[in-house]
């Protein structure tokens, strides 16, 4: 794979404070990862700010805001959050079929014959495991809830998925090639797995058939974030295109 496309498939996770911080980080990555995440702690303090502030840097973002509510409040949300121009954005799988079938519908009709966002459906977090499950009373194996979860938000038109790259092969399998997959949880050897729990390398997840990973402080609690990053494109440079 070469660089620039190994590049692309990193998007780096904007977990910070203030908007400085968040600046810094994009000024300091612009060109080296695909595109910035921005999630619910910058946009909760910040709000559509910050995506005009990685617009300016001749960025793209992924807004990672997790919607999950009553089908047409997530539908109008999504709608806003595509006007504002982000590539992707995200909401959750367990809000149901009808809850993402109406979104879907709701951008198509916004949007209709211009490109849009492409949304993208959590399956199931991947710092949850089989005992998260159990304590909200979903006894299904980890596994077995994704690759339905999956199926779900396929049917009901969405993009893709977010799940952990230990769940990408299932996915691939059940919802074929054309469905995107993101996955966070990823971590390099020489990172810490922090409060991750379904893991696995850059190397293994983007063989396994992800096409976007999340990474966020792999490369931010780096000594060398730049270097940090650089060794990850490396990384994902070896997996045959
Ligand atoms: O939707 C996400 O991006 C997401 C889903 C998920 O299941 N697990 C998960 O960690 N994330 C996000 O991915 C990022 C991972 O960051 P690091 O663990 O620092 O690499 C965080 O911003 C999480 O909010």
């Amino acid at each position: 794979m070469t660089r620039d496309e190994a590049r692309s498939r990193i998007l780096f996770a904007l977990d910070v404070e203030s908007f400085a911080d968040a600046k810094h980080w994009v000024s300091v990555l612009s060109g080296h990862v695909g595109m910035f995440k921005v999630g619910k702690q910058l946009f909760t303090s910040h709000g559509p700010d910050v995506v005009r502030m990685v617009d300016n840097f001749g960025g793209q973002v992924f807004l990672d805001l997790k919607y999950h509510d009553i089908p047409n409040t997530v539908a109008m949300a999504s709608v806003e959050a595509a006007r504002l121009g982000v590539k992707l954005f995200n909401l959750h799988a367990l809000g149901g079929y009808e809850m993402m079938a109406r979104t879907v519908e709701a951008l198509d009709k916004e949007f209709s014959g211009k490109e849009r966002a492409k949304v993208l459906a959590v399956t199931i977090l991947t710092s949850s495991n089989e005992e998260t499950l159990r304590q909200v009373g979903i006894e299904y194996p980890v596994r077995e809830m994704v690759v339905r979860l999956a199926q779900l938000a396929q049917k009901a038109g969405i993009d893709g998925v977010v799940a952990s790259p230990q769940e990408v092969e299932l996915i691939r399998a059940a919802c074929g090639n054309d469905f995107l997959v993101v996955t966070p949880g990823v971590r390099p050897a020489f990172a810490s797995t922090d409060d991750q729990k379904r893991i696995m390398t850059p190397a293994e997840a983007v063989r396994a058939g992800a096409d976007y990973l999340v990474i966020g402080r792999p490369i931010s609690a780096a000594a060398d974030p730049l270097k940090a990053a650089e060794a990850i494109v490396e990384e994902i440079m070896t997996v045959e295109a």
